[in-house]
């Protein structure tokens, strides 16, 4: 993960200052050459600050408030000094299943939007360089570093570990160590190395393995959405629909943009990084669209983006709306498209976001203000609500919702609000599912028409080739008929 770009979408537009705590950047800072460390048991102060999954993020370790008022619970600033106990039962258990090793799996129905892990980090790191978890490694307690040990390994032949170790991590000039003793430390530095790359996750800048969150297991068509709150300081993974008693919960290893990438290229991804391939429904849907679609999607993505920032000189980019009707009509596409494809995260979010931007553009309120509520909701969804890190920065989907009613009110008019005795919220979600599935529909189709088409054309290109062969043949065999006719004018 540390090179295969990412397991984790980084959506937290993170300041470090704000996301790192001082002993945290401490730790991270004392962790460089002195992982030319060659014994495995160096004191062992905790990187990590243990792997508490499942608290569900409603403790907080550290107070603000005054010594005096941290301790009188009925001060207005009272805020407490321990970590909460896990309050929310487990709703998973590891086990193993044929194929992937150990996965998740829920125990119970998980409703979507659900908080089904929230941990801090094992091991941290503070930037993508894997060499940088050795020292961390051996600084870990005992139980920590059990539970690290009994991760998943997997050694990417791309990342070249041994020269890792050997060029970045073992002093040469070292006389105290014979060969054989390089040999060992060797290959315990693959073996850390090889545990981190496969099991790390985006945490800020820096990356981490989590004792639970690691053992989940890939989808390109994900249940769960895992992402790092600097907020509370760990990983949470969150339901991003229904997940049923007994089904696996499965995240993705490709990031945001892994969405758009087609099997071919997921496949070659996975396999390079973390050694399998991907059977998920996505994947397995060879020739039934899966692919066309997410071309388009990401086609669209790209056309949007470039609307919006600007494309490359000179390139000719497909998709690029030409005005901003256009521009709501394919964020609206994309918005489909997603939820058709089962992808219900991040990039749904930035879609709806796209579409909401563009319709308060076009001074179309209503529209835009529907959809900075969906935008809202899926991050709602994928996030949970303690997200005051992405507020500060002006990202998160209620900043733009405050803009869209600002907006709204200047132009006369009320935010929308339901009606008492109108239609539930359940009834509003399923009208809407049934007009995406329409307009995924429709798409569906005008791709199998262009298919067609393009099939059609190409025949036609064939057939002509082919009378030209015909044709050509047809000349060269009258004309050795003529010179057999007439060989006295031959030449
Ligand atoms: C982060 S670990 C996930 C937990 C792991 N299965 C375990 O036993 O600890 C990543 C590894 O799990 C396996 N894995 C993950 N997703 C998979 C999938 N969809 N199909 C097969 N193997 C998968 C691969 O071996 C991969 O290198």
């Amino acid at each position: 993960m540390a090179t295969a770009g990412t397991l984790s979408h980084i959506y937290f537009f993170v300041n470090k200052d704000i996301t790192t705590s001082t002993e945290e950047r401490k730790e991270e800072h004392i962790q460089s050459p002195e992982s030319h460390s060659h014994s495995l048991s160096r004191s062992a102060s905790p990187a990590s600050a243990g792997s508490s999954d499942n608290d569900s993020g409603s403790g907080s370790s550290s107070s603000s408030a005054s010594k005096d008022s941290s301790l009188n619970p009925l001060a207005a600033d009272f805020a407490p000094t321990f970590t909460a106990p896990p309050t929310a039962a487990k709703l998973y258990e590891v086990r193993e299943i044929a194929g992937k090793g150990l996965g998740l799996f829920a125990t119970s129905p998980i409703p979507r939007g659900t908080c089904i892990i929230s941990e801090k980090p094992l091991l941290r790191i503070s930037e993508n360089a894997l060499h940088l978890a050795w020292g961390p490694y051996c600084r870990l307690s005992n139980a920590d570093k059990k539970a690290f040990d009994a991760l998943h390994f997997y050694s990417p032949p791309h990342l070249h570990l041994e020269d890792a170790s050997r060029m970045q991590l073992i002093d040469p000039t070292d006389s105290t160590m014979d060969t054989e003793d390089v040999d060992e430390l060797v290959a315990d530095q693959i073996r850390v190395m090889g545990t981190f790359a496969c099991n790390n996750f985006q945490c800020g800048t820096g990356l981490a393995v989590f004792a639970t969150t690691s053992r989940l297991n890939h989808s390109c068509v994900p249940n769960v959405h895992h992402s790092f709150n600097p907020t509370i300081g760990q990983q949470t993974v969150y339901a991003v629909r229904d997940i049923a008693e007994g089904e696996e919960l499965c995240t993705t290893y490709l990031g945001g943009q892994g969405v758009y990438y087609v099997r071919a290229q997921r496949i070659e991804i996975l396999r390079g990084s973390y050694g399998f391939t991907c059977l998920c429904a996505a994947c397995g849907d060879v020739g039934g669209g899966s692919d066309g679609r997410r071309e388009v999607m990401g086609g669209i993505a790209y056309g949007l983006q470039c609307f919006q920032y600007g494309g490359p000189a000179g390139v000719e980019v497909p998709y690029v709306p030409r005005n901003p009707a256009e521009a709501l009509k394919q964020a609206e596409d994309l918005v489909c498209m997603l939820v058709g494809e089962g992808v219900l995260s991040i990039e749904l979010c930035k879609a709806y976001r796209m579409a909401s931007m563009v319709a308060l553009n076009l001074r179309e309120y209503e529209r835009a203000w529907e959809y900075a509520c969906h935008e809202a909701d899926v991050e709602r969804t994928c996030l949970g609500s303690e997200l005051q890190d992405l507020v500060r920065s002006g990202a998160g989907a209620t900043c733009w919702i405050e803009k869209v009613r600002v907006a709204l009110v200047k132009a006369g008019r009320a935010p929308p609000v339901t009606k008492r005795g109108g239609k539930t919220e359940r009834q509003k979600a399923a009208k809407r599912e049934k007009k995406m599935r329409m307009r995924v529909e429709k798409i569906a189709e005008k791709e199998a028409q262009m298919k067609s088409e393009r099939e059609v054309a190409k025949e036609a290109k064939a057939a002509e080739k082919r009378a030209k062969v015909e044709a050509q043949r047809e000349e060269e065999r009258k004309r050795r008929e003529y010179d057999a006719q007439f060989p006295g004018l031959k030449g």
